[in-house]
């Protein structure tokens, strides 16, 4: 039975990432490494008919990155006091991508892509569940900063603000963090948010929740 779980502004429920409506944000976790080669990731890429100039977009700003060695200071939520780690950018920070021109021809929808830097590598060399849980609070944080300058800023902007926040049940696949670990980063960085997942994924929240 697929039950639809609301915590603060967080819901939950069956569904297909893309179907999310006109003007609504699409957010995924992403490797710094300029790839969407597999998972999730790999869809939007193969909608490419979709969004080429996003994965275009989200590709040239890791680029921006790969040589220059520029430190990111994230909380380590595993230590006892508020130590800090350093990290290279963009890992611990969120790309907003705002509907690219060229991906919205032909009456295609026009979405905002969101990708949290949540694992520096991917496959064999994925980060690990703590290192990536990390990442992903402090990417988390750095979305809500964005999403507020965004709303705050309608007047002087030309774009409206993304509408909807809609994601997937991002770490939970190939990165494998068992998704009661990053829900519980989501209900608590205050931003409103829908969770869509695969009606074949029927683990609920509290099956995933982990001790
Ligand atoms: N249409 C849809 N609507 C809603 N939910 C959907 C869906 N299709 C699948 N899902 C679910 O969405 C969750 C995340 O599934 P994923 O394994 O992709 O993502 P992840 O966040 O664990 O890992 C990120 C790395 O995977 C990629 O691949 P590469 O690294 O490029 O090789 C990236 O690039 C990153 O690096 C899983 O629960 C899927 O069931």
């Amino acid at each position: 039975m697929s039950v639809s779980i609301t915590n603060s502004g967080v819901s939950e429920s069956p569904g297909d990432l893309f179907d999310a409506p006109e003007g609504s944000a699409l957010i995924h976790a992403c490797n710094s490494q300029g790839s969407w080669g597999a998972g999730i990731a790999k869809v939007f890429k193969l909608k490419l008919d979709q969004y080429p100039a996003a994965y275009r977009y989200y590709r040239s700003h890791c680029q921006t990155y790969r040589y220059g060695v520029t430190n990111h200071t994230i909380l380590n939520l595993q230590a006892e006091d508020e130590s800090t780690i350093k990290v290279r950018l963009p890992l611990g920070t969120a790309l907003v991508i705002p509907p690219q021109q060229s991906d919205c021809k032909g009456g295609r929808k026009a979405h905002w892509i969101i990708c949290l830097f949540t694992s520096r590598d991917y496959g064999k060399r994925v980060d690990s569940p703590d290192m990536i849980i990390n990442s992903t609070h402090a990417a988390l944080q750095d979305l809500k900063s964005q999403v507020n300058s965004l709303q705050n800023d309608i007047q002087g902007s030309q774009k409206p603000p993304p509408g909807e926040l809609w994601s997937c049940r991002f770490n939970s696949g190939l990165f494998g963090v068992p998704w009661g670990k990053t829900r519980s980063l989501l209900d608590n960085v205050g931003l409103d948010l829908r969770v869509v997942y695969p009606a074949d994924d029927t683990k609920e929240i509290d099956e995933r929740k982990v001790s």
